[in-house]
């Protein structure tokens, strides 16, 4: 049997210029167990997602700010204290960085996602300057202004708890910072060959390739364990 998964999207599922990559079509609608996609971005992102590809919508946004399982939606995070430390951003000449719509913050519940363009010392000065119940973490995608106990390796705790599935039997792979903790959570965890440093080193494994390249290795290695 192949192991359960917890897989981060961006840096990890996707091209180096951000696009889905094929091979996802390829080869997880036919995974033989559960698949937890487990993003920064908002809700409905890994739900269309998963919804695309045949699979149940399992899915941890937000960081762990939104976790989908079984029907039940999660929510934890404090999002007056982020948006809090982002008025107080703008108030000091930062700027969310969107453009006119921002689909990126339009359905986000528990945290704000600011550009990777943005004043990133203005924004952890104010963010510190909150305490330390808001923090800034960034994925390289952007920087996710959050409450500080949340994360996807806790809300992959709780989806696992609900699929009655041990955490420690998932495999994760990731790309960033955001996903040390689901590594800290997963029994096993690949970091793709364009992670971060801090995502490299709580990996079990750093794979040669980056991007989809390493996360397709990652999974044929599974696959072919479990023959
Ligand atoms: O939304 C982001 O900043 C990154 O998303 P990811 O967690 O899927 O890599
Ligand atoms: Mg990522």
């Amino acid at each position: 049997m192949v192991p359960p998964l917890a897989l981060d999207i961006d840096g990890t599922l996707t091209t180096p210029t951000g696009r889905v990559d094929p091979r996802v079509f390829e080869l997880l609608p036919a995974w033989d167990a559960p698949v937890v996609f487990a993003t920064g971005k908002a809700f409905p992102y890994p739900v269309a997602l998963a919804h695309f590809l045949g699979r149940e919508e399992t899915v941890i946004a937000e960081n762990g700010g939104v976790a989908y399982v079984d029907g039940e939606t999660t929510i934890v995070g404090d999002p007056d204290a982020a948006w809090a430390v982002v008025e107080a951003f703008r108030e000091r000449g930062g700027a969310v960085g969107w453009g006119d719509g921002d689909t990126v913050n339009r359905w986000r519940e528990t945290e704000v996602a600011v550009s990777p363009d943005a004043d990133e010392a203005l924004l952890r000065e104010v963010a510190a300057a909150a305490g330390g119940d808001v923090e800034v973490v960034d994925t390289g995608y952007a920087f996710h202004v959050k409450s500080a106990g949340v994360s996807k390796g806790r809300a992959l705790e709780r989806v696992a708890a609900a699929l009655d599935i041990d955490p420690e039997s998932f495999v994760a792979v990731g790309d960033s910072e955001n996903d040390v903790s689901t590594f800290g959570v997963a029994g096993e965890s690949y970091a793709v060959a364009n992670a971060d440093d801090a995502a490299r080193e709580a990996a079990d494994e750093v794979v040669a390739e980056g991007y989809m390249d390493g996360t397709a290795a990652v999974l044929a290695s599974l696959r072919e364990r479990a023959r």
